[in-house]
């Protein structure tokens, strides 16, 4: 009899199932929190420390999605221009959605996210691509300078949808004062759940790599509602 087939061929005969890759960017000013905020979601904590990020970071988290295996990578990117010069071709490649951050006391961060969109537009990033738009810190709600219907209406004229987050305090139970604020893990899952209904497989390799990550754990849960906005 011929030999049981071996190597790559699962029991079935097929081969291994393989597990899709998903390619965010976090773009925006230096300070704004970009780092806490992938951090928040890969690791299910607010970091203890920070420093600027130099080139690009990045993080990833195994999630599962209608029954399908999906590995969310965040690409944490340099606010500040001298850390992003010889970089910022590698971001743009094969992304498949981009997260631009602003903080909600600095007015000043959320004035440069014209010039953040502007950067997408000369990397060629095309419509399909979803963006959406983050403003955190919103556990200091008493240093805002963002208002959330200025906010709104910028999303709007982009046709971005908003969300107004805190990585430090994402709205946590007990968090009576920060009501309106959406969780950082929903915010990124409604990402991926807006990918997988899009996009065709272009990134993958083989399941058996655990997504594992230099970060660690993965919060104990990783099912979320579907945060509102993303059509
Ligand atoms: N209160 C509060 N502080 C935050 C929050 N997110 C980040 N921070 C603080 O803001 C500072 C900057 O955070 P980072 O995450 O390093 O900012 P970044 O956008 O990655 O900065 P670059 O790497 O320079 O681009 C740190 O001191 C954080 O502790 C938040 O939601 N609330």
């Amino acid at each position: 009899a011929a030999p049981a087939p071996t190597g790559s061929l699962t029991g079935s005969g097929l081969p291994p199932p393989r597990t899709r890759i998903f390619k965010i960017i976090v773009i925006g000013d230096s300070g704004v929190g970009k780092t806490c905020l992938t951090y928040h979601f890969c690791a299910g904590k607010f970091p203890e420390k920070t420093e600027a990020t130099i080139g690009v970071d990045f993080r990833e988290r195994l999630v599962e999605i209608d029954g399908e295996k999906i590995k969310i990578q965040l690409w944490d990117t340099a606010g500040q221009e001298r850390f992003r010069k010889s970089m910022v071709q590698h971001y743009y490649r094969n992304v498949h959605a981009v997260v631009f951050v602003y903080d909600i006391t600095n007015a000043a961060s959320f004035r440069s996210l014209p010039a953040w969109i502007e950067e997408c537009r000369q990397h060629a990033l095309g419509s399909e691509v979803p963006r959406i738009l983050v403003g955190n810190k919103c556990d200091l709600r008493d240093s805002v300078q963002v208002w959330t219907d200025v906010a709104q209406q910028f999303a709007d004229a982009h046709s971005m949808p908003l969300f107004e987050t805190s990585a430090k305090n994402p709205n946590g139970p007990g968090d009576s004062n920060h009501g309106n604020s959406d969780h950082v893990e929903a915010i990124f899952m409604t990402v991926a759940h807006k990918l997988k209904s899009q996009k065709p497989l272009v990134l993958s390799q083989p399941l058996l790599d655990t997504g594992n990550n230099s970060l660690g754990q993965h919060p104990p849960s990783d099912k979320v509602g579907l945060a509102q906005g993303v059509a």
